[in-house]
């Protein structure tokens, strides 16, 4: 049943399946042979990344990071934190970042900026939704799943205010949830 909150269902579970099994086609063919680390950004990504490494029929290795921009809210400040830190180092390595959407793209320039710093061999985005509309920085995925429109979307990761990210499809919230 649609959750109350929930005013449109954007993307069902059988869709993101679909999205997700074919990306994971693409890079077991990209990375068959590099063993690249795979890293998920907590907590949006959870869901894709679990979904999408099983697509992948290839050596790889999990990790993941937590950063925070948004706070509680719907904007994202700008103001990017390492709230959680990769177990692995990233040095030599062949770095997949996993992300569930990127709307300004202010969480991935800043991450890209710290792996360069790392010295990475390479560092290559996936994610799932892509908001371009929104975008605030100079920022591209290597490989989208689904360009969303400018709206805010939840569920498979994606919360508002900590709720919803445990919702199997991709709704909007209705209006009246966040006015
Ligand atoms: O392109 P941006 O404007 O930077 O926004 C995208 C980021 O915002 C959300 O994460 P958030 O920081 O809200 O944390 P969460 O993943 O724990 O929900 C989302 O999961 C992305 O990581
Ligand atoms: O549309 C969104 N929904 C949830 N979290 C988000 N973080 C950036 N954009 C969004
Ligand atoms: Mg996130």
């Amino acid at each position: 049943m649609l959750h109350p909150d929930i005013k449109e269902v954007l993307y069902s579970e059988e869709e993101i399946a679909k999205v997700t099994k074919d990306l994971g086609a693409v890079l077991t063919e990209e990375y068959k042979d590099k063993y690249p680390l795979v890293i998920g950004i907590l907590k949006g990504a959870v869901m894709f990344m679990t979904d999408l490494s099983r697509a992948m029929d290839c050596d790889l290795e999990l990790d993941f990071m937590d950063v925070s921009s948004y706070g509680a809210g719907m904007e994202s400040s700008g103001d990017v934190k390492i709230i959680k830190d990769l177990d692995t180092s990233v040095e030599g390595r062949d770095v997949l970042i996993v992300e569930d959407i990127i709307d300004t793209g202010r969480t991935l320039s800043y991450l890209i900026e710290i792996f360069r710093y790392r010295k990475a061999k390479s560092i290559k985005i996936v994610t799932l939704l892509d908001k371009k509309e929104r975008r605030a920085v100079d920022l591209q995925a290597d490989w989208v799943g689904i360009e969303v429109p400018n709206e805010f979307v939840v569920g498979y990761g994606l919360d508002y205010i900590e709720k919803h990210r445990n919702l199997p499809y991709i709704g909007v919230l209705k209006e009246e949830v966040y006015q």
